[in-house]
């Protein structure tokens, strides 16, 4: 088993990754938790539930009570709908202060179990048990929250986790375009901070087929750790954390503008580091190659263009929407060079040429 501290200025936790962690949840959490909890309130969805709640179940003592609420899987469901439902089973199942929150499944469950926690009560624990390759990301940081209609995540809190059981036997039930989905999270962690693992990651990661278990933990050991990293540094996005954001504004923007759930958000993640790249070069003045990394995507599979069903200025609205925004100034991140990341101010004129230039051939003019 492998072991990635998070040193959150609220909060100090572990990130545990292994194969079958799952069947130790409820025995490792009486150690973990310095209060025992009153009743646990598992969170889950639909592809997740029937393959996972179960064993997470039965790793609990008989005498606890342990409520499930499964809600339907997809991006959809981090809606103000579903977080009002989700409350209301909690209320219902009488959830007091002492009780805890398990998140088993990706970043949708993660983020709004997480968002569930963080207010029910005012705020009560929560376990992370991420069961996808882009909830190496998700859960960790305590970035918790639901969408609005008008922006991706806009209601939401930081709320760290207790602890995160990262039982990566789990991926292997994933579909081949989930991998490539959480893979994007990944790369991102290598352009803003580490060109080295960047560099192993397009060497040994040419498909997401039969990927041996080793490799796939000893991957999410660094990519946690950047994550961890910049985390500590900056918990609450007043600084660095914001480089965690690379392809995000465009991605986000991607994301709402298709309806939610269309594009995966790594799907939309990948286009927005590209689409940064280009305005990087612009604005720095520097060749990043993108050529060659355009290749690589492409090879992954990835699609590395801006779909011709979408209008730049419409886009371009919505990432004025940004949270990164700053009295009406879109602000990116961008790259100085491959592994050093940096926001910058961004005129929108630059936004929307580069957002033409990145379209799907045949959508231009
Ligand atoms: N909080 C953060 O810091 C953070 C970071 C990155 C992304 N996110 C958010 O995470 C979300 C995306 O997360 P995601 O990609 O995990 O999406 P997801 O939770 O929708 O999972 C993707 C799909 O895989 C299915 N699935 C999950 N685990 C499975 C398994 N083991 N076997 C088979 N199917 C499984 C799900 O039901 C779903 O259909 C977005 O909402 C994004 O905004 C949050
Ligand atoms: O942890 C962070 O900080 C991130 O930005 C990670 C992102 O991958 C993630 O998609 C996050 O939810 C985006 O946050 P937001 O503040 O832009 O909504
Ligand atoms: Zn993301």
């Amino acid at each position: 088993m492998k072991k990635v501290e998070i040193r959150a200025a609220s909060k100090t936790y572990q990130v545990f990754i292994g194969s079958g962690l799952r069947h130790q949840i409820g025995s490792q959490l009486k150690s973990i938790l310095s209060q025992p909890p009153s009743s646990i309130f598992i969170i889950s969805d639909t592809n997740v539930a029937p393959k996972y709640l179960d064993d997470v179940k039965a790793s609990f003592d008989k005498e606890l009570s342990v409520f499930d609420y499964v809600i339907k899987s997809g991006e959809a469901s981090k809606s103000f709908q579903v977080y009002e439902d989700v409350l209301t089973k909690a209320l219902e199942s009488n959830l007091d202060r002492k009780s805890v929150v398990i998140a088993l499944g990706g970043g949708v469950v993660g983020d709004l179990a997480g968002f569930v926690a963080a207010t029910y009560m005012r705020g009560i624990r929560f376990v992370q048990v991420p069961t996808t390759l882009l909830a190496h990301d998700s859960s960790v940081g305590g970035k918790v929250a639901i969408n609005h209609p008008l922006g991706k995540n806009m209601i939401g809190s930081f709320h760290q986790p207790e602890v995160v059981f990262y039982d990566t036997e789990t991926l292997y039930s994933l579909p081949k375009r989930e991998w490539r989905s959480g893979f994007a999270e990944v790369i991102k962690h290598g352009f803003i901070r580490n060109r080295r693992f960047l560099e192993e990651l397009e060497r040994d990661w040419t498909s997401f087929e039969n990927i041996p278990i080793e490799q796939l933990n000893t991957m999410l050991e660094k990519s946690i750790s950047v994550k961890a990293d910049v985390v500590a540094e900056d918990e609450k996005e007043l600084g660095v954390r914001a480089h965690l954001n690379l392809g995000h504004t465009l991605g986000h923007a991607l994301e709402a503008e298709l309806g939610y759930g269309v594009m995966t958000h790594g799907e939309a993640v990948a286009i927005g580091i590209l689409y940064a790249m280009r305005l990087s070069e612009e604005i720095n003045q520097i060749d990043l190659n993108i050529p060659h990394y355009e290749e690589w995507f492409r090879r992954l599979g990835y699609e590395t263009r801006i779909p011709a069903s979408l209008k730049g200025e419409k886009l371009l609205k919505t990432m004025s929407q940004d949270k990164k925004v700053e009295a009406g100034t879109i602000r990116m991140v961008l790259l100085e060079k491959i592994g050093q990341a940096t926001v910058t101010n961004i005129p929108p004129d630059i936004i929307l040429a580069l957002i033409e230039e990145r379209m799907e051939e045949g959508s231009r003019g």
